[in-house]
């Protein structure tokens, strides 16, 4: 981004700043922008507790502002903007999220309750294009972003408090402090955007002007093909390889007396609008007034969640003008796109009959349709397709993915309804469809925590296993023989690396789950003390290359059988580091390589407890005295359905299981290591590590 040029391109243009705050004026004016300031005069009453996470709360404010002053310029002020830009900044600490101050206590209230402490300051940002048309309509475009920030405050001492307080400069500021003045000197650091925390992520701005104007998003679609397609949606029609801006989709406001009801955006003050959407800081999300909604839920849903709202409810409110006594309110049966109308769905017990528990067991019950749906939408390249191609509809879709319209239309709703894309509505309410959130961090195959190597093995080898769930309880044994049809001794050398194709599926998936959780890892222990580590397993040296990373000391060797080690490389490309090698061997038959530090990571729950034993025996006979074991398993101790998921999945796949730390201690210490230290990272995996004594 060169940022002349960003500002450069609204040179000309009417740009309305929807805020009177004087802070937010001085940024944008210093970055050179010229823009007239029209104070929204939306009131900033939205009801908190119907946002899932407070950056929400902020992007909403931050555009109903700004949708007030463009629907308001029209009338009021009769030109129409060409821009309208809204922000809201938000403090947020132990969950509650911090505003203005109304008086001096709620300023001590709120700053007693940041002293010492790390807060998250959040802004969401709005940016309304206008575009005025020929019958004197006007349509939007709506982008929005947010921005977080972590600030440190000093312990304040009741003295300090006070005298702050009654500088008065608390008084207008969000979190009731001002850093950009006395408020400074009370922070002792601040990580991330200093602007944002002064009103204004001004970076993110111009990255975002930039991606609406310069239209730069790259894609880099690594496994499954590139998209061309020829959009007839009402954003720019694009036949290169190069996608439009994240946004689009107009709604209209008609500045003559015949205003159109359904499109005209109209904010709900005290209810979110259906823009609850989760985004990314870097993507930008249009946002359409228009949507069915559940209520405190987070995104739109499509007419598959719908309906699961409306079979657990005995009672819906429907808000419009023909249904406004809520005793009377029936149920319309299809809801269309189109219809001006917001559902709220009125809690009603029936007694023995809790729609919490109604819903935890239909999660349940449910549950594997919802792997399989987006297990599915992995394999057709749905998320790599929306990636590069926002705002497609089910028909482009399908067309794209080489499927019928008809299963597209329901895989993609169902997509919607487990938040994993969002849609919006198009020409004649057609839904067009984009990633959500979880989608652009996981899904899709060039994220950095692409997680879609995992989602294949899980679709095509654990899926067929655990199908036959109920035999491998019955029997206590794996199931690769029903599955695949194949007897196998070793897992690995008979069923994965068998065939190029299954191993490199297989190694995807180990690789995608090692980038995700090789940090926390890597940075459970202080490893200063080891120079050299022996990866033992180590598959794609994904680990390996987290650990040199984390301790530059380091240098880490990667022990896997050859069939592995002979692929490797495809994983790092261009990222070689010397520090990280790579040995071919068999760790039940051939001799370790020395090392100070040897890592088991998701090594040992392949193995039952005899072939363990065998493995740390190898290990205790290579390693010298204060040399170290260090074990990153999935730990059994919480309890979590995660973990014990998991040793379902081994009792299914191998001969192995998941264990608990203190099983791994007692493990370790018959091989003559001593105190074995535990880490459980907020990540998949958890952590031991043990120094030898003799
Ligand atoms: C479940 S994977 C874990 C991979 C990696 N450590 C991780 O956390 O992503 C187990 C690894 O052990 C390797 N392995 C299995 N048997 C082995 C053996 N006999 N000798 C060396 N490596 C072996 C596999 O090839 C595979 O890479």
């Amino acid at each position: 981004m060169v940022l002349r040029p960003v500002i450069s391109k609204l040179l000309g243009k009417l740009v309305v700043l929807a805020s009177s705050s004087p802070r937010r004026l001085e940024i944008l004016h210093n970055a050179g922008l010229r823009f007239e300031v029209v104070p929204s005069w939306f009131k900033e009453t939205l009801d908190k507790g119907l946002f899932k996470a407070p950056y929400e709360y902020a992007v909403e404010t931050a555009k109903q502002k700004a949708l007030e002053v463009a629907r308001r310029m029209p009338f009021k002020h009769l030109k129409t903007p060409d821009i309208v830009i809204g922000a809201d900044t938000i403090v947020t600490v132990d969950g509650k999220i911090l505003e203005k101050p109304v008086d001096k206590d709620d300023a001590y209230r709120m700053l007693s309750s940041l002293s010492g402490k790390e807060h998250s300051v959040f802004t969401g940002v709005a940016i309304i294009l206008c575009h005025e048309k020929e019958n004197e309509e006007v349509d939007y475009q709506l982008i929005d972003f947010y921005e977080e920030t972590k600030v440190k405050f000093a312990d304040l001492s009741e003295d300090m408090l006070w005298e702050y307080i009654n500088s008065g400069e608390p008084m207008d500021k969000a979190g009731g402090y001002g850093i950009q003045a006395l408020g400074g000197m009370l922070v002792e650091y601040v990580h991330g955007d200093f602007l944002n925390v002064v009103g204004f992520p001004l970076n993110h701005f111009c990255k975002q002007l930039d991606l609406i104007y310069n239209q730069s998003t790259s894609s880099t679609d690594q496994e499954c093909p590139s998209v061309h397609v020829s959009n007839s949606s009402s954003h720019a029609t694009s036949t290169s390889t190069q996608p439009p801006p994240k946004m689009s989709t107009q709604f209209s406001h008609s500045t003559s007396s015949s205003t159109k009801r359904n499109s005209e955006p109209k904010p709900r003050p005290n209810s979110p609008s259906a823009s609850q959407t989760h985004h990314t800081n870097d993507s930008p999300s249009f946002s359409p007034v228009h949507k069915v909604m559940k209520k405190n839920s987070n995104s739109e849903v499509g007419e598959g969640s719908w309906m699961l709202v409306n079979s657990l409810s005995k009672r819906i409110e429907i808000q419009s003008a023909e249904l406004q006594d809520p005793e009377k309110a029936t149920l319309p049966s299809t809801p269309s796109r189109g219809q001006a109308i917001e559902l709220n769905v009125t809690e009603h017990e029936d007694g023995e009959l809790k729609k919490e528990d109604l819903e935890q067991i239909t999660e349940l019950m449910d549950g594997f349709k919802a792997s399989k749906a987006l297990f599915t939408a992995s394999e057709l390249c749905i998320f790599d397709l929306l990636q590069s191609r926002p705002g497609l509809d089910a028909a482009q879709v399908a067309k794209e993915i080489k499927a019928s319209v008809k299963g597209t239309e329901r895989l993609l709703e169902a997509c919607v309804s487990l938040g994993l894309l969002k849609s919006k509505d198009g020409m004649h309410h057609n839904p067009l469809y984009e990633n959500a959130d979880l989608a652009v961090r996981f899904l899709r195959s060039d994220a950095p925590f692409s997680l879609r190597g995992y989602i294949q093995h899980c679709n095509s080898t654990v899926w067929p296993l655990f199908s036959h769930l109920e035999s491998a309880v019955r029997e206590g044994t794996n199931q690769r023989e029903r599955a695949f049809g194949k007897k196998s001794d070793d897992v690995f050398q008979d069923t994965y690396y068998n065939s190029q194709e299954v191993k490199l599926r297989f190694m995807k998936a180990m690789h995608s789950i090692a980038k995700v959780t090789g940090k926390a890892v890597a940075t459970a222990f202080d490893l200063s003390n080891f120079k050299t580590a022996c990866d033992l397993g180590g598959c794609t040296g994904a680990l390996a290359y987290e650990l040199t990373k984390a301790h530059p000391g380091l240098s880490v060797t990667v022990f896997d059988l050859p069939a592995v080690v002979e692929m490797s490389e495809h994983f790092y490309p261009q990222q070689k580091d010397n520090r990280v090698s790579f040995v071919a061997g068999d760790f039940f038959q051939d001799e370790l390589p020395k090392a100070d530090l040897y890592i088991l990571a998701r090594v040992l729950h392949d193995w039952p407890d005899e072939k363990v034993h065998i493995l740390l025996t190898e290990i205790a006979d290579a390693a010298a005295p204060g040399c170290a074991v260090l074990i990153a398993e999935t730990m059994l101790d919480g309890q979590t359905p995660y973990s014990a998921l998991q040793s379902l999945n081994m009792l299914v796949q191998t001969e192995g299981r998941e264990r608990t730390a203190s099983k791994y201690a007692e493990m370790l210490r018959k091989h003559r290591f001593g105190k074995t230290h535990v880490v459980h990272t907020k990540n998949f995996l958890d952590a031991v590590i043990s120094i030898k004594i003799s």
